[in-house]
């Protein structure tokens, strides 16, 4: 702009040498000088500018049913499988001709729907025939079936040979008017992976430059043109292997309806000549050079306008490239060259001694991938056949194991419930010893000897040749221990030492009433451990008569001292006995004594159902024996009675409301033990 203009003032001024005629001109007002826009701008340039709320767009208004979704078409022809001979019917064992789905929804299972184009919609779906999963596209638009290149994109994609670095081809049928072509599923487009990213690093763009390099040289070795090259086209898979796709505009150079009928693809990635002329193998490398320069600089590719030819002029702004390496920037400016014959060949292109170099690397890492993949999905399979092959083997002896558990909690249940069904643990007059010793039977010898915690039968075949008992059983119990706890713990493990014969402490020994031994016990190393607790109560004290030199002692509390009796005495005792227990079970029905916890290794099912169950309180078996005079200085009150009385007894007054005050074994009818405590 003229500066003497710009400093014009509104009044008219005079130019020209003084000398020559005055000229006035009319001053001019001074132009606003705006300022340019850039052209040019990177992606993230762009989001800044634009706002961010924006009203949102009206509602649209349907005025009428959509028709375009593919679920409102109907099922009315056949499908037709395209194979490059023609049509043909389209089979498959997940199809079933009379079912009024479509082949689509039949044969696979839908889980979204990924992209849209002008085209179709595309979709991931799982096939049920091999259970992988596709991109299935699905034409909008009925196919106008008098056209000649209704099928083109199906048709060219078969065509192409398959590579590493071009978007698989599966298979193509035609229903109802709709043309669905079944690919290969990447996870994303090189267009959604940069504009999440923006950013992304060199070698990134190397790596993305040479796979799409080996596809259009692929392509073009074939005589192929792709046209349509852009990052929308472009697929990335999970390891960042970039794959070319999109194969609607393809152009098959021999064959003349494809040229002749050849469109313009993108026009953010058009070369400059095909404006005026076909597409060509360099407009190819020019769209190529363009997607690159987006990937490289975030450069927001202008569809027109003046930025489209500034790209085209090659005046791209240097800041673009910063960052970017000299070689790289310089193959991407001879990709973008104006003049077609100056761009280099795809051929050219691999020639580069660097571009060489990364390609062995990428080639490489690309075959190392496929491998993985392989390797993966062989291993998975022999993982499962080893699994298959284990469950196989195994599961025998996992039946055995469940066997033998079920058989141990037989033996215990069985066990459990005739022993403490009606008589507590402590109470020995449903044992089968016990009525022996009272009936006179003489006791079986160890090697007889069939004891109801004899668990060495089949349950534990290593343990067969044990037994509980290597001596006779005791006779008779000792009932009479003012050990609270040690009688609280008839099922508790601090008696278990009691069972150990030989083993036991002298201390233990003196403790006991009579110094009484033990049991000689062998084997119980094989006796669960429940039957050793249940067994602690009946070993207690043995028989005199089976203690050679050991007296028994026959003290205060001591019931059991029946050798004066006969064998018909002792069987009315006993007889009587169970009278009196029947009737105390009768009358205990209602009240739910807690006595002893169960064993603790029976299952918890069983442990459940004894500690529910209602239990006896102890007997007294003190009654049994003649009345004794009371101890001098006692007195007859309920509580001295009460303190002299056994310790079940005790207990069971005490925790029965019913029984306070009242004595729970009142009389055994008809014997001698009828006198109340
Ligand atoms: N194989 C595929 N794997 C993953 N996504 C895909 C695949 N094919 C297509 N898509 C997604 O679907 C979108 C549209 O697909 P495609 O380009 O094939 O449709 P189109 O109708 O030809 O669109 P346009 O004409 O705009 O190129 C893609 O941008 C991409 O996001
Ligand atoms: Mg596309």
């Amino acid at each position: 702009m003229d500066e003497s203009l710009g400093n014009s003032s509104m009044d008219s001024i005079e130019v020209g040498p003084s000398t020559s005629p005055r000229v006035l001109v009319t001053p001019r007002l001074p132009v606003p000088v705006m300022l340019r826009e850039t052209p040019l701008s990177t992606k993230r340039e762009r989001q800044a500018m634009t706002p961010r709320f924006r009203r949102p767009a009206p509602k649209m208004i349907k005025t009428m049913p959509q028709t375009r979704s593919i679920w409102s078409v109907r099922k009315d022809t056949t499908p037709q499988l395209i194979t490059p001979r023609g049509p043909k019917p389209l089979e498959s064992p997940k199809y079933d001709r009379n079912n009024s789905q479509t082949f689509f929804e039949q044969v696979f299972q839908i889980d979204e729907i990924i992209g849209r184009g002008s085209f179709g919609e595309v979709f991931a779906a799982r096939c049920r025939e091999d259970s992988h999963l596709y991109a299935v596209k699905v034409s909008i638009a009925p196919i106008r079936h008098h056209s000649i290149s209704k099928y083109r994109e199906a048709e060219s994609h078969m065509m192409i040979p398959p590579h590493k670095n071009l978007v698989r081809f599966y298979r193509a049928w035609e229903e109802t008017d709709r043309l669905y072509i079944q690919t290969e599923l990447c996870d994303q487009s090189l267009q959604q992976y940069c504009s999440v990213k923006h950013a992304i690093p060199e070698y990134e763009i190397w790596n993305i430059f040479i796979d799409l390099l080996q596809a259009v040289h692929h392509l073009h070795s074939n005589d192929m043109i792709h046209d349509d090259i852009k990052p929308d086209n472009i697929f990335l898979t999970k390891h960042k292997i970039c794959k070319l796709g999109d194969f609607g505009l393809v152009i098959n150079l021999k064959n003349p309806n494809d040229v002749k009928s050849a469109e313009e693809g993108d026009s953010k990635y058009l070369a400059p000549e095909v404006l005026n002329g076909k597409p060509t193998k360099a407009s190819d490398i020019f769209s190529l050079g363009v997607t690159l320069l987006e990937a490289a600089t975030d450069l927001d590719v202008p569809p027109n306008g003046d930025a489209w030819h500034q790209i085209r002029n090659g005046q791209i702004p240097e800041r673009f490239f910063y960052g970017i390496s000299t070689n790289l920037q310089e193959l991407i400016k001879s990709m973008l060259d104006k003049d077609p014959m100056n761009r280099p060949t795809s051929w050219k292109l691999l020639l580069n001694p660097l571009i060489r170099k990364k390609l062995t690397k990428r080639s490489l890492y690309v075959e190392w991938i496929s491998w993985k993949d392989t390797l993966a999905t062989l291993f998975k399979s022999i993982l499962v056949w080893i699994m298959a092959f284990l469950s196989v083997v195994f599961r025998p002896v996992a039946w055995f194991h469940e066997e033998i558990n079920n058989r141990r909690s037989e033996i215990c249940a069985q066990f459990l419930n005739t022993h403490q069904q009606h008589t507590p643990i402590q109470t020995p007059e449903t044992s089968k010893v016990y009525s022996e010793s009272l009936t006179g039977v003489a006791l079986r010898q160890s090697s007889q000897l069939a004891s109801p915690f004899d668990f060495s039968d089949d349950e534990n075949p290593p343990h067969s040749q044990r037994r509980l008992f290597t001596a006779p059983l005791p006779q008779r119990l000792n009932f009479d221990e003012d050990d609270d706890d040690d009688e609280q713990a008839t099922c508790s493990s601090s008696n278990s030492s009691a069972i150990e014969g030989d083993s036991v402490s002298p201390q233990r020994r003196n403790k006991t009433k009579g110094g009484a031994v033990p049991v000689n016990m062998m084997g119980r190393q094989g006796t669960p451990k429940s039957a050793r607790r249940l067994l602690s109560c009946y070993r207690r004290r043995p028989a005199p008569h089976q203690q050679n030199g050991i007296h028994h002692h026959e003290g205060a509390g001591d019931g059991f001292n029946n050798n004066h009796l006969s064998d018909q005495e002792r069987t009315e005792r006993y007889l009587r006995m169970r009278q009196n227990e029947q009737h105390l079970d009768y009358m205990d029905r209602a009240n739910l004594i807690d006595e002893a916890p169960p064993p603790m290794s029976c299952p918890p099912r069983i442990r459940r159902s004894i500690r529910d169950m209602p239990r006896m309180p102890t007997l007294n078996f003190n009654l049994l024996d003649e009345p004794k005079p009371p101890p001098t200085g006692s007195n007859d009150s309920p509580v001295a009675k009460m303190e002299n009385s056994p310790i079940g007894l005790r207990r069971s007054m005490r925790n029965t409301p019913k029984s306070k005050g009242r004595p729970r074994m009142i009389s055994f009818p008809g014997s001698s033990g009828d006198d109340e405590i």
